[in-house]
């Protein structure tokens, strides 16, 4: 999809060519960097059985910090083509390696949320356990050592996986370290209908999925939480109330047949919302890809109740970019092009050689749902040129 806001006029230090226009940089409010190795594979289960089976055995590999090199810079390179100039990663359990991954977002130009994963139960992978003390303690090693590194869009994000996998010990002591820290927080929330009922036998003291965050210090303005596919008003309200966010992830949600999200109720109790690629459970590194499903999600609850008021594509593209900096928090500083915010942007080419779009006649268009990364001709981040990509200068 594309939007043609605006065809600039000429100027003399930045030449379009015919059919150019600049958009805003897209934001991704939720990608795991560690999945994207096996990205568009392994999509044969529902979410618990995934993670068992694919997700936990792979992450555990990044212990291998050559393995964690090649699969992250592909990844940051990957998502930058598909004009992510804003990134919200989840990594794995391991410290370095996830430092290791926010050098690279630093390195390559990509503005970045670092998360370190935490998880002290309910894991059978053999080598990819943490105990709670190791997790606290990893998590502020890895907080001091990235903040320490002073990357100007690379900062850390506190990361406890999803309460099934957290015990209460744990998300207290993440919930203090981010409220001692000022620092994000991300996590999961109500995906699927098997995951909600273990969160249910896990904090039988909870009202809710959400309150089990809620009473851990873990929902603030700051919090963004994937998925909420099956959160009830009442939960959304306390969204609205604590300034959390949802990350919206429709390729993921349909490819583990997890849920639709309602993202119309969202909106009407005013949620902070961004989209997310959700790689691997989603399948496209794309957020132009999570622009199109959320489109059609909401079109096939529109089926489902000719009531229903679809999502627009003005809607849809608002989520993707101002939407995604307002989840994170970081619309200060990016999101669209209002004056005194950074410069991340697309250089788009409607018609470049090789692309999906073939231009018939002269349109005014004002939106094609057609385009892809063969049309982000550049991507700028803060002002830096950092698509296509240069190669570092010989010694
Ligand atoms: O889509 C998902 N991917 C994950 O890796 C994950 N972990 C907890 N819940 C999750 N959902
Ligand atoms: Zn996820």
């Amino acid at each position: 999809p594309i939007i043609i806001f605006q065809l600039l006029p000429r100027r003399r230090d930045i030449l379009f060519c015919d059919h150019e226009f600049f958009m805003p940089g897209m934001v991704d409010t939720h990608i795991h960097a560690s999945q994207y190795s096996y990205a568009g594979t392994a999509l044969d289960m529902p979410l618990m059985q995934w993670l068992c089976t694919y997700t936990f055995p792979v992450e555990s590999r990044f212990k291998d910090l050559e393995f964690a090199q090649r699969v992250y810079t592909k990844v940051v390179k990957r998502t930058l083509r598909n004009g992510t100039t804003t990134a919200c990663y989840h990594a794995t359990i391991h410290t370095d390696a996830t430092l290791l991954l926010g050098q690279i977002a630093n390195d390559l130009g990509q503005r970045a949320l670092v998360g370190k994963v935490c998880m002290d139960r309910n894991n059978p992978a053999k080598y990819y356990k943490e105990t709670c003390q190791e997790s606290q303690e990893e998590t502020c090693r890895f907080i001091a050592e990235l903040l320490d590194k002073k990357y100007p869009l690379v900062k850390p994000v506190v990361t406890p996986r999803f309460a099934p996998t957290c015990t209460g010990a744990l998300l207290g002591q993440l919930g203090a370290i981010a409220k001692n820290n000022n620092l994000h927080i991300q996590s999961h929330i109500s995906e699927n209908a098997e995951e909600i009922k273990l969160v249910k036998d896990l904090f039988p003291e909870s009202k809710s999925y959400t309150d089990v965050y809620h009473k851990h210090n873990l929902l603030t303005d700051k919090t963004v939480m994937a998925h909420g596919c099956h959160l009830t008003d009442e939960e959304l309200t306390l969204f609205r109330e604590t300034g959390t966010s949802l990350s919206h992830c429709p390729n993921s949600n349909i490819s583990l047949c997890s849920g639709v999200l309602n993202v119309r109720n969202v909106l009407n109790h005013k949620v902070k919302l961004g989209l997310g690629t959700d790689v691997a459970g989603g399948y496209s590194a794309s957020i132009l890809d999570a622009l199109r499903r959320a489109l059609d999600s909401s079109k096939i609850l529109t089926i489902q109740d000719p009531g229903h008021e679809t999502l627009t594509f003005e809607e849809a593209f608002r989520i993707a970019t101002l939407g995604g900096s307002q989840a994170l928090s970081l619309d200060d500083q990016t999101g669209n092009f209002e004056v005194g915010k950074d410069f991340d942007a697309l250089r788009v080419n409607v018609t470049a050689p090789g692309g999906p779009i073939d231009l018939i006649q002269i349109i005014s268009v004002t939106s094609s749902s057609t385009g892809d990364d063969r049309n982000i001709v550049e991507v700028f981040v803060a002002g830096r040129k950092v698509v296509p990509f240069t190669e570092p200068k010989p010694e």
